[in-house]
């Protein structure tokens, strides 16, 4: 910062806001911190009494706020995401197709670090649609050095890309409903329906439901089968406890199935189970994925369709932030569930 005749501030930057009261008129800001000032201005200046200015210099080593927010949203935006153009100092992120915004969180914590730089945003792994704000960049001063600014793009180039929107890929769902209360026809299944109904909402579709036995070998041919008529991912409903006919974990081990994790820090959702057979994804769903409104089910599926592949880090990390609860009336996604990575 320096003081300049004001005579000689053409194409530097005001130091803070500068007033013009007129009584009885205008009593208001003329002129912006962060204005860069116009040949055109330096006549209002005078008349605003003002003879010298406190500037920044803008050069090679120092950049504007707008400038730096600019370079850092586009360091930090990958695929699915726009810019708006900068306003006091700020750029917005916001998605530019629907689907799930993926965040590398280690690469955002990184550029947070680098003093006076600022990216704040929405929790990853979110559903997003057409238009929704998912992160603001800016600096904290008036203006940043610029070597900050370039290690914000050095991480950007590095982590690419540490922001995008991945869409959600149509899959054909087979589902594997167990339970020999079902099967017999003692009561009705009530699982399907509610599979259906969150399933087509985003975007998928169940190929064909097969109601089994609490059998092992009858869960094994029915994942077998569906994965032959074509399914990309397959969900199995109940028996995931402890009673003596809550075999389907098993049932998904014997088809062929690499468990990635049996049991998940979720509440609703504990006993869920993930595993794969070749690249499909096999969903064991517990009893309460059925009744309960928002579950690990919720949680993971948006991942799934955007093809994340899970590994079991993934889903420890679901325990901060992995207790629902059931507020009434539930506010899901807007609430602390499933929002710790
Ligand atoms: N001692 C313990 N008990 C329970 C535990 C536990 O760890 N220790 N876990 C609890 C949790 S958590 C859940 S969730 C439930 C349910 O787990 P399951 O997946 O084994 O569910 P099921 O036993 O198969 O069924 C429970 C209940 O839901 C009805 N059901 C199941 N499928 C259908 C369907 N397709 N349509 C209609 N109704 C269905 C079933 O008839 C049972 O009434 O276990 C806790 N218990
Ligand atoms: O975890 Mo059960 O699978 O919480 O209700």
């Amino acid at each position: 910062m320096r003081v300049i005749p004001v005579w000689e501030a053409e194409g530097t930057v005001l130091c803070h806001d500068i007033t013009e009261i007129i009584p009885g008129k205008v009593a208001g800001r003329a002129f912006k911190k962060g204005h860069v000032v116009k040949k055109e201005d330096i006549s209002k200046l005078l008349k605003l009494g003002k003879e010298h200015l406190y500037v920044w210099e803008v050069n090679q080593n120092v950049m504007h706020e707008n400038d730096a927010a600019m370079r850092i949203a586009k360091a930090v935006a990958g695929p699915g995401i726009i810019l708006t153009a900068p306003i006091e100092g700020k750029v917005e992120l916001k998605a530019q197709i629907p689907g799930m915004l993926k965040i590398n969180l280690d690469a955002l914590e990184e550029l947070n670090d680098i003093n006076e730089v600022i990216v704040a945003s929405i929790h990853s792994h979110q559903l997003v649609s057409v238009g929704e704000i998912v992160a603001g960049c800016r600096v904290v001063p008036l203006v940043i050095e610029a070597n900050k600014i370039n290690n914000v793009e050095n991480i950007g180039r590095l982590s690419f890309p540490v922001m995008e929107i991945k869409p959600l890929k149509p899959l054909k769902v087979g589902i594997v409903t167990t339970g020999s209360e079902v099967y017999h026809g003692r009561i009705q299944d009530q699982f399907g329906p509610v599979l259906d109904k969150k399933i087509t909402a985003l975007g998928s579709r169940v190929l064909r439901q097969i109601i089994v036995d609490d059998a092992i070998d009858m869960i094994d041919n029915a994942i077998k089968t569906l994965i032959q008529d074509g399914a990309e991912m397959i969900i199995t409903t109940g028996g995931m406890s402890v009673d003596p006919d809550d075999v389907t974990p098993a049932g998904i081990r014997s088809a062929g199935g690499r468990v990635v994790a049996y049991g998940a820090p979720v509440l609703p959702g504990s006993m869920f189970m993930l595993a794969y057979i070749g690249s499909i994804p096999v969903l064991g769903l517990p009893g309460c994925v059925m009744y309960r409104k928002t579950t690990i089910f919720d949680l993971i599926i948006p991942r799934i369709l955007a093809g994340d592949e899970l590994n079991r880090k993934d889903i420890v990390r679901l325990a901060h932030g992995g207790l629902c609860t059931n507020c009434d009336p539930c506010q899901y996604p807007h609430c602390a569930f499933g929002k710790g990575n």
